[in-house]
């Protein structure tokens, strides 16, 4: 049986990845609240990784947010996460885990580069602006996983998800991402009766969405592949990289329109022109996983219609909805 470490199992992907690792007898999962050992402390995570010993690491552990939150906070995006992937990186090799599924996001990808976008195009080009600290953040940890692939014989794999949603989202009205923000948006007009709802920037760009348990899906079947096929991903001699998406995407005045429709809201959709944009298009090229066998399976009408019974379990409690 392997023991495998989830950090940030409390969020949308280590949730979703719990929930698919927890039914395999194969594995032993091993998980640690936030409060109980901050990953960014790097003497606390080496006496965890040494104490527990995993054999693999699903890093899912970050400072995350949307086009807003990125905006403000630059700072913690880009230090939180280096402070905690070194911490991590550190103590996983001193440890002697043997794979590690390393989060980063769609992001790390040049603002500006050909759609759909293929793992070849990682440092071809600028940046988007709005997210650049976390970006950087994230190819500082994929440069991390090739160096110790090729220093140490490492197997450790960077997986860029495209936009991700579902149970357990974070719905903060300003910091959290689109389709969660969205959710919550709407519901609250219904409910006060609002005459029209504000969709942030000019409606125009598009979003790849995928649902949150596909991608827990995914990091299980990449665990569970034989190790020939783990190392050809994890070889030295290229960047260990593999974007997982569902292959379409819309623009987010249709998104906007899909979330209207699920939460059964009448009134007008207003687009505010001063708040970002962000990056233009940003669709995954999945060639590579799919030739592995996997696909997302989740459409986007389902997972909506889950996710807001989910918004509506918390919003009844308040959990998670601050302010
Ligand atoms: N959501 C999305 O749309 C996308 C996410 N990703 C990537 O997937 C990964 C997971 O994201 P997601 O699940 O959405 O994020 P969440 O914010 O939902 O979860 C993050 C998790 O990390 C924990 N965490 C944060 N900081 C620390 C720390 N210093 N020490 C210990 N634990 C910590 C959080 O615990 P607590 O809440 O208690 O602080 C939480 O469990 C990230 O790497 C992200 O970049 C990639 C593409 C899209
Ligand atoms: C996952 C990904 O998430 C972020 O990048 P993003 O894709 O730009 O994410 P977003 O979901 O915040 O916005 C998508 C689009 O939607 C528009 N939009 C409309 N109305 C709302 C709204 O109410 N809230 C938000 N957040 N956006 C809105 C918004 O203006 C933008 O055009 C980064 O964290 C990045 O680093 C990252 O990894």
């Amino acid at each position: 049986m392997k023991k495998v470490f989830v950090a940030g199992h409390s969020g949308l992907v280590g949730s979703a990845t719990v929930a698919a690792l927890a039914g395999l007898k194969e594995y032993d999962l091993i998980t640690r609240a936030h409060s109980d050992l901050d990953l960014s402390d790097r003497t606390a995570t080496r006496d965890f990784f040494m104490t527990y010993r995993p054999d693999h690491v699903v890093m899912c552990a970050a400072k995350v947010g949307g086009i807003l939150a990125n905006s403000n906070f630059p700072v913690e995006f880009l230090h939180n996460n280096l402070a905690i992937q070194l911490s991590v990186f550190d103590a996983a090799h001193a440890s002697g885990v043997d794979r590690m599924i390393f989060l980063g996001s769609s992001c790390i990808y040049p603002r500006d580069c050909a759609q759909p976008i293929s793992e070849d195009y990682l440092l071809t080009g600028p940046l988007e602006e709005t997210n650049r600290p976390y970006a950087l953040a994230k190819i500082a940890g994929v440069e991390a996983c090739w160096s110790f692939n090729r220093q140490h014989q490492r197997r450790y794999l960077a997986l860029m998800p495209t936009n991700l949603y579902g149970p357990g989202d974070n719905y903060h009205p300003d910091h959290s991402h689109v389709l969660p923000a969205l959710i919550r948006r709407f519901h609250e007009a219904k409910v006060k009766g609002a005459p029209s709802v504000t969709v942030w920037g000019s409606g125009r760009p598009r979003r790849e969405f995928m649902f949150s348990s596909d991608v827990g899906d995914a990091i299980a079947f990449l665990l569970g592949l034989p190790d020939g096929d783990f190392d050809a991903l994890t070889s030295p001699d290229k960047a260990p990289l593999l974007n997982v998406g569902v292959g379409h995407d819309i623009t987010i005045r249709e998104l906007a329109e899909r979330v209207k429709e699920t939460v059964g809201y009448a009134g007008e959709l207003v687009l505010d022109p001063s708040k970002p944009d962000g990056t233009p298009r940003k669709l995954m090229d999945v060639t590579r996983f799919h030739k592995l066998g996997w696909r997302a399976k989740t459409p986007l009408d389902i997972g909506l219609r889950a996710s807001y019974q989910d918004f509506l379990s918390k919003y009844a409690t308040a959990s998670r909805l601050a302010p």
